[in-house]
């Protein structure tokens, strides 16, 4: 298939319902894909369930019977081609938090009345960091194809996990997203604790990064070194330094560590996930205080992503500069660390300059 047909065949595969995902890891030429090619795709409960199992995960923010993991079993891995039949739209997709209706979409006020309470328990020192997010819906232009969106993405993303997926249960999601949360294989294994926010400048990486940026970034870090900690596990950091994301740049910290046995990632991905760069610490409280006061259901955004294979290689990211892919609409996510001494305004901003990832592709 040339490259016009791959991405009809991609696009067919959405309008059948099927679960599939195609994938680029950074540093890698050619995507992979996995598609289940018969029965659903299994649906778990728990991040522990997730021990043992191999397949392409999506996992969500908060795990509800909405909202399950999802594992794609990999029974192909080639795109197949566009059959006949497969122009027939098969009507699997189920919605369960659709918003069709633009009298839901969010506005810039409910991002402001939601900084006012998200900054109250920071300012009264009863939180050290929340994560404040936003969605963004836009109209989905007639022509707009998924799949084409997912090749531009990889050329402009080289740094970043770039993926389309699709399942019935979780519907279509694209993203681009620099942050590992698990990724390696056998006894090499790593995470990454990535936070604070700037834009390139002309281009090139920033040399200053502020004292707010600074302490959001050393809040995951030393929340990553605890959580690996607690499980015996004795990690080398090194960092931070500034990695590039699109046209945006975070402060980063490499762990790498080993792993005694395989067959726990479950355990691990329950401990590491929600880290501080999507949540807040204390970890529960953030956690419960988001679910109360963000206005509305982040599903899959801020989950996680990616190929699991306990015997084999597993690569996970945070599901960050991401999309819902509806028939009328996209939803864009976003979101930006909040600590006692953040402004509103720049917060605003940083949202805006994250959501231009995806925005970049429409
Ligand atoms: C929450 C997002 O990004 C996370 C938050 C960051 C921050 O607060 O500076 C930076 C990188 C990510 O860990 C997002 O992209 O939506």
């Amino acid at each position: 298939m040339n490259s016009e047909e791959t991405s009809e065949a991609i696009d067919s595969l959405i309008r059948q319902g099927r679960s599939f995902a195609i994938y680029r890891i950074p540093g890698e030429k050619h995507p992979r894909f996995v598609m289940q090619s018969s029965g659903s795709a299994r649906l778990l409960y728990s991040i522990e369930e997730l021990n043992g199992q191999t397949g392409f995960v999506i996992a969500p923010f908060r795990v509800t019977p909405d909202c399950p993991i999802v594992l794609i079993r990999r029974d192909l891995t080639e795109v197949p081609a566009v059959l006949p039949m497969d122009s027939i739209r098969m009507d699997l997709e189920f919605h369960p938090n659709g918003t069709e209706n633009p009298s839901e979409w969010k506005t810039e006020g409910d991002y402001i009345r939601c900084f006012d309470s998200f900054i109250k328990p920071l300012q009264e020192k009863k939180l050290d960091k929340l994560v404040l997010s936003r969605s963004l819906t836009q109209n989905r232009l007639s022509g707009f194809s998924p799949a084409k969106a997912f090749y531009k993405a990889c050329q402009q993303y080289t740094r970043s996990y770039v993926y389309l997926c699709h399942t019935p249960q979780t519907g279509t999601w694209i993203g681009g997203t620099p942050e590992i949360i698990l990724s390696g294989e056998k006894g090499a294994w790593n995470t990454v604790a990535l936070a604070g926010t700037q834009p390139l400048q002309n281009g090139e990486l920033p040399t200053y990064w502020d004292e707010k940026n600074k302490r959001e970034q050393q809040i995951v870090a030393t929340y990553i070194h605890d959580q690996l900690t607690s499980l015996g596990i004795d990690s080398i950091m090194e960092g931070p330094y500034s990695a590039r994301a699109g046209a945006l740049c975070h402060l980063k910290s490499d762990f790498r560590f080993t792993l005694r046995e395989n067959n726990k990632l479950g355990d691990l991905l329950n401990l590491l996930h929600p880290t501080p760069a999507v949540c807040g610490l204390p970890k529960a409280d953030a956690y419960r205080f988001i679910l109360d006061h963000e206005g509305y259901d982040r599903r899959y955004y801020s989950g996680f992503i990616g190929w699991l294979n306990p015997e084999g290689r597993t690569d996970l990211y945070v599901n960050l500069r991401c999309m819902h892919i509806e028939d009328k609409i996209l939803t864009l996510y976003a979101g930006g660390g909040l600590l006692s001494s953040s402004e509103l305004n720049d917060e605003w901003q940083e949202t805006e300059d994250k959501l231009q990832t995806m925005k970049a592709l429409l």
